[in-house]
Parts: structure tokens; C-alpha cells; sequence
């Protein structure tokens, strides 16, 4: 017997054929929750050389002196961008096997946190200080940051038109949809993030996972990952699918931004990343995107008389799900809440550093929300 895969679906039968792409769509992303993309290169001249030289430039940077990647460390950075060691990320209080540069969109800081007195005109949302600048290896790996630019640049791309296509699928009235995701202030752009990710084989018998299982808390998650495996999705009766890798295709999955505002029609798929096994000859490198709103969107779920009937009728007769992570543990009204708490929980000391409980309470560790990894 073949072990289940995800759906293939095509950007070229998105750009030829945009009505039966959306059907293909509803049927994959209210099932399983997740997509493999090919094709990409037809319609994204430029593809295959940004994804080749990502990777590329990935494990350079992986191959550098630990001092080097320590220089510029998350913890340096009040907005959460930088390096983090093996084990320094948590996901569901664990610590995660892998080492990774956090990056989003490249800003100037908009708020100051702690805030001036109350009374003072620019008191702002602690949410707010999530944007600012990235962090990157400007002398022992300059060319990082252009890599880094390019291929972001390509991934906005094609998550606008995904979205667009995605928000087709799930009402006539698209824009309730896709608004959600366009900023009303150029200081605002949208909050996507992104990692550049290597999981060493685990040779030292350390207990864990690469990524504890988790839901994505943004709109749509974008992973290029290289040949090795070790990506799982769960299925609703439970099982994990392994995430095969294809190359050049992106793994697509909604986040719980989507869930939350297509109203559960969409949901957000728990997935995980195993250690990479003391026996692989290499590291694991994955670069997931994570395309979302910007912080100060607030999210409306659909009405059930805004989505297709179709769509409606389906979820009435789905079986309930099982999942090792909590339903909607980041679903908030205003995004840049979710994405607040979800960057604080995972990264607690740089949080604990330059906020903490005193200044801050709605970050930081959140053990309400865990339940054990299955
Ligand atoms: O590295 C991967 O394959 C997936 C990582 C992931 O799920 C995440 O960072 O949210
Ligand atoms: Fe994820």
C-alpha cells in the first residue's frame, strides 16, 4: 500500500485555468489543509536561481564561526529578528532542534516600548513593536541580505496572487478576504515573517523534535525545503503524512489567520519537523514564508451566507478532527495580538530581555495553550 502524499496542484493551472484551481483549492484546503505548488517557475521567471541561491547562501551561513552567527543574535533585537541556536526556540514549551534566522519585513521601528506616560500622543499598542529592522551578516556574509531580499521579494508575489485565488475560492465577495492582508499605512506593511532553518542530525541522543507539532498563527505559510524529509503533517484521524520533498515546489498551508477568517472552513493543519536522525550525512535546511496581515489588521470571519454554499454544506458533514495542538491558540480579533504572543512564547528570553511580565502582559509563555504533543 502507498502511504498517503498531499495534493500536487499547479501555478501554471492557476494562471490558465483560475476556476479550477479554485475548486482544487476547496477540495485540498478543506481536507487535509495542506498543498505541495508546482510549476512555479513558468509563470515566476527567476525561481529556480532565487531558490538555489537561498539555499546556497543558507548553509554559509550555517558554516560560520558560532561567535559570527551569535553576532547577531535575536536577543540583540527588541523586534525578534536574528539568529537563535539549537534549542533556543521553544514550541509548546519544548525546545525545538534546529538554528535559524528570524526575519520580516525590513522597517524602521514605529513605536517605542515601554511607551512615554500616559497622556503622551505616542502611547502605542506593544504589538506595534514587532516591526523594525532585520539583522544580517553584513561583513562575513554580505551577500546574504540581497539572497534574502530576492527570494522574499518572489514569495510576496506569488502568497498576493495565492491569496487572492484562496479568498475565490471560499466567497463571491473575495475582498473581505484579500483587504485583510493590504495595509491602510505604508508604516504598517504587512507582518510577514520568515525563517532560514538547518536541522543538525541529533548525534549528542538529545530528546526532541526539529519542530514540536504546532499550527502556523499567520495567513499562508510558504516552505521551500531541501531533499532530506522529516516535515509531518496530521491527518484529521490522527496519522502523520510525511512531507516528501519535490524540488523547487513550495508546501503550502493556511495558517490559523485564514482559519479564523473563513470562519473554520479553512483550518490550520497541525504539522511537526522530526529530528534529522544521528545517521543523515547532512543538515536539514528549510525556509518557510509566512505571509500575513499587517499588525494593525482586524480580522472579520465570514457570515456562513458570505461563503460558497458548496463550502458550507461540506463542513456540516465533516467528522471532528484530531490534533495534538489546541484548536485557535492564536486566533485574535486584531492580528498583531496573535502575532505577538506567538513570537513571545517562542522566543521568552529575548522577550523576558526587553519587556517581561512587568511592562508586558500579554506576552511570554502561555502553558494554558499546550496540550502534549501526540
Ligand atoms: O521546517 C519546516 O519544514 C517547517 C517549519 C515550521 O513548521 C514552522 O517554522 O512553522
Ligand atoms: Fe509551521
Amino acid at each position: 500500500m502507498s502511504s498517503p502524499s498531499l495534493p500536487v496542484l499547479s501555478y501554471a493551472v492557476a494562471k490558465a485555468s483560475p476556476e479550477q484551481f479554485a475548486q482544487q483549492l476547496q477540495d485540498s484546503l478543506s481536507t487535509v489543509g495542506f498543498i505541495y505548488l508546482d510549476g512555479i517557475e513558468s509563470h515566476l521567471p527567476g525561481w529556480r536561481s532565487a531558490w538555489d541561491k537561498a539555499f546556497a547562501d543558507a548553509e554559509r551561513f550555517f558554516a560560520l564561526p558560532q561567535e559570527e552567527k551569535e553576532g547577531m543574535h535575536i536577543s540583540q533585537s527588541r523586534h525578534f529578528r536574528g539568529y537563535s541556536g539549537v534549542g533556543s526556540e521553544t514550541t509548546q514549551g519544548k525546545s525545538d532542534l534546529r538554528e535559524q534566522i528570524d526575519l520580516g519585513p525590513d522597517s524602521l521601528p514605529i513605536v517605542d516600548y515601554p511607551p512615554p506616560p500616559v497622556g503622551t500622543p505616542s502611547a502605542s499598542a506593544i504589538e506595534l513593536s514587532l516591526y523594525g529592522p532585520n539583522l544580517y551578516p553584513t561583513t562575513s556574509l554580505p551577500e546574504l541580505e540581497t539572497t534574502i531580499r530576492d527570494y522574499r521579494a518572489l514569495c510576496e508575489t506569488l502568497a498576493n496572487d495565492l491569496i487572492r485565488l484562496i479568498a475565490a475560492s471560499l466567497t463571491p465577495q473575495p475582498e473581505l478576504i484579500v483587504d485583510a492582508f493590504t495595509p491602510s499605512d505604508a508604516s504598517r506593511p504587512p507582518y510577514s515573517r520568515m525563517k532560514i532553518a538547518r536541522y543538525p542530525p541529533v548525534t549528542d541522543g538529545r530528546e526532541g523534535a526539529g519542530v514540536g507539532a504546532h499550527r502556523d498563527g499567520g495567513g499562508l505559510t510558504l516552505l521551500a525545503q531541501d531533499d532530506t524529509g522529516g516535515l509531518q503533517v496530521q491527518a484529521w484521524d490522527g496519522f502523520w503524512i510525511n512531507v516528501t520533498p519535490r524540488p523547487y515546489s513550495l508546501v503550502i498551508n493556511v495558517g490559523q489567520v485564514v482559519e479564523n477568517l473563513s470562519s473554520g472552513t479553512y483550518p490550520s493543519t497541525t504539522h511537526r519537523v522530526l529530528p534529522t536522525p544521528p545517521t543523515a550525512t547532512k543538515a536539514r535546511l528549510s525556509i518557510p514564508f509566512f505571509f500575513c496581515p499587517p499588525l494593525d489588521s482586524v480580522l472579520t470571519p465570514l457570515k456562513p451566507e458570505q461563503l460558497h454554499p458548496e463550502l458550507v454544506a461540506a463542513a456540516q458533514k465533516r467528522a471532528e478532527v484530531v490534533s495534538a495542538v489546541v484548536k485557535g491558540d492564536l486566533i485574535e480579533s486584531v492580528f498583531g495580538r496573535a502575532a505577538w504572543r506567538g513570537m513571545t512564547r517562542s522566543q521568552e528570553k529575548t522577550w523576558r530581555k526587553w519587556y517581561g511580565p512587568e511592562v508586558d502582559s500579554l506576552g511570554g509563555p502561555d502553558p494554558k495553550s499546550w496540550v502534549a504533543a501526540a
